[in-house]
């Protein structure tokens, strides 16, 4: 089954546990949610962008959709060698189950395997390619800042599953990020082990209306998440400090 694929890139991972890892992203294209604070544009060129050279931004293009070996021959003309893993991320990559698991095997070389980058909504989703996933860095999604219902029955199965390998959890925050969500999203984490890692992300200017969180108040949320969790990071995305893609 092809995929429709946004773009290719070699770069440094900037968010969460695996910060500063260098890694090859596949952006799958399209989400079955909708985040008010999203800095992730649908591409809409009917083309994947794939940089040819790391930083340099120097795209060629390819017809979508791509298929498996298509994508494999892309993630392959970079070095894998030094690269610690595959990041798989969109829109939701949990959209393309059946292509991931035509693509994975095609997949030979990194150090650390495949990582997961997904918004947590979809646990059937994740069943279908669990063995075939390394590490996953799954968000849990707060009203206050998403603009969109709660999920906490999803995220609990969700993190039922992923539990099966590494996986972390990002929660994005906002000024008006409230204590009872920040304390729900750890209890919730808490339930499947106190030790799995809840990074809160301050949120990054992305639509307009959104307010960033300040230092107090993103202090005070991890406070409260470290009465309930053994480790509560807080790691804004590093990125875009960076200019990287
Ligand atoms: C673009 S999403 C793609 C993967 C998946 N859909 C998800 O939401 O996890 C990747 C990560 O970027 C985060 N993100 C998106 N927009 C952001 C913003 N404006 N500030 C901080 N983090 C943001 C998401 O919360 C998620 O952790
Ligand atoms: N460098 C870099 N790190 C990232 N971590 C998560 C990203 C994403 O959009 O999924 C992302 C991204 O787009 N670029
Ligand atoms: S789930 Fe991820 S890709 Fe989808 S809208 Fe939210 S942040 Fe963007
Ligand atoms: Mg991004």
């Amino acid at each position: 089954m092809p995929c429709q694929i946004a773009e290719i890139f070699s770069s440094v991972q900037g968010e969460g546990l695996l910060v500063g890892c260098r890694q090859v992203f596949i952006r799958l294209q399209g989400c079955n949610i909708n985040c008010s604070f999203c800095d992730t544009p649908v591409n809409e060129t009917g083309f994947c962008k794939i940089e040819q050279h790391p930083g340099q931004k120097d795209f060629r293009q390819l017809p979508n959709p791509l298929s498996a070996k298509e994508v494999a021959d892309a993630v392959h003309s970079y070095d894998l060698s030094i690269h610690h893993s595959i990041s798989l991320t969109g829109g939701e990559p949990l959209l393309w189950t059946s292509f991931i698991r035509e693509l994975i095997p095609f997949i030979k070389g990194t150090r650390h395997g495949i990582y997961l980058e997904t918004n947590g909504t979809l646990p059937e989703a994740l069943s279908e390619v669990i063995e075939l996933i390394d590490i996953i860095g799954m968000d849990i999604k707060l009203p206050s800042i998403s603009g969109l219902i709660p999920f906490w029955e999803e995220h609990r199965l969700f993190l039922k599953i992923a539990g099966k390998k590494q996986v972390f959890v990002k929660v994005v925050v906002g000024e008006d990020t409230t204590e009872e969500e920040i304390e729900q999203a750890a209890v919730l984490i808490s339930e499947y082990g106190k030790g799995i890692t809840m990074i809160i992300q301050p949120v990054s200017p992305a639509a307009s209306g959104i307010k960033s969180v300040s230092p107090a108040r993103a202090l005070y949320l991890q406070q409260l998440a470290l009465k309930i969790l053994a480790n509560v990071l807080i790691i804004p995305q590093t990125h875009k400090i960076m200019g990287q893609l």
